[in-house]
């Protein structure tokens, strides 16, 4: 196995051997050409994130600065929505499902080192796959660990750090992350707290 496939098989491998580092660059040139595109180059933004991420479904959109290792990595479902300064660290696989929402500041560390110093000196880093499901919807400043799955139907609430599985149907938040109550079909009837909708294409 070269240095790559170790990578994205959750191996612990060397980030500058085997092309990685050529590859990091590609990766970085086309995030400076995104972040640097005027607000309203709507398709050339659009071109831009297709070219960079892996697989992407149909409505994409990403606010830029968006960062990010190799893009390659990650994989997006249709209606995805990425707010400011979205970090996604991909030297581990990415998988987001359909309906996915990002506040700002939202990042996924596939990435990490050893916690031994020795070990983390050694220059051996690692990537473990992060997953998450259809119909989520993750708070502002929320960090994703190395490794974790996101169930669906899923809130994560701001400022979480989110070391653990979450399961599906549930709000989560807090640092370390855990599940505060699940969603249920009386949440249907409220946009905020107990305010209900007042419209009539939604009820
Ligand atoms: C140079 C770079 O760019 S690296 C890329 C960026 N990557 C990162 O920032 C990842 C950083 N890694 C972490 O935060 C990891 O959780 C580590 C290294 C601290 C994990 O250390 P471990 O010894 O494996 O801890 P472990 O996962 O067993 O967690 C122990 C407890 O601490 C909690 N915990 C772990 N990390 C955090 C965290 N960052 N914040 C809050 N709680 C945490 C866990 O939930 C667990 O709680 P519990 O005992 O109540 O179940």
């Amino acid at each position: 196995m070269n240095q790559k496939d170790r990578m994205l098989a959750g191996l612990p491998y060397k980030a500058w051997l085997d092309g990685l580092t050529e590859e990091r660059t590609a990766a970085r040139l086309l995030v400076h050409q995104l972040n640097s595109l005027s607000p309203d180059a709507h398709e050339e933004r659009d071109e831009l994130i297709r070219k960079l991420l892996g697989k992407t479904g149909e409505l994409v959109h990403i606010e830029t600065p968006f960062r990010c290792d190799y893009g390659s990595n990650i994989t997006v479902g249709n209606n995805f929505y990425a707010n400011f300064n979205c970090t996604i660290l991909d030297v581990g696989k990415v998988v987001i499902g359909e309906n996915v929402m990002f506040a700002p500041n939202v990042s996924l560390y596939t990435a990490g080192h050893p916690v031994h110093p020795d070990s983390r000196n050694s220059g051996y880093e690692y990537g473990i796959a992060i997953t998450i499901g259809n119909n989520v919807w993750i708070g502002g400043n929320v960090i994703v660990n190395p490794g974790v799955t996101i169930g669906n139907n899923v809130v994560i609430g701001a400022g979480s750090v989110v070391t653990k599985n979450i399961p599906d149907n549930v709000i989560a938040v807090g640092s370390p992350c855990r599940v505060v109550r699940e969603i249920t079909e009386e949440d249907r009837k409220y946009y905020y707290k107990d305010r209900e909708f007042d419209v009539t294409d939604y009820k």
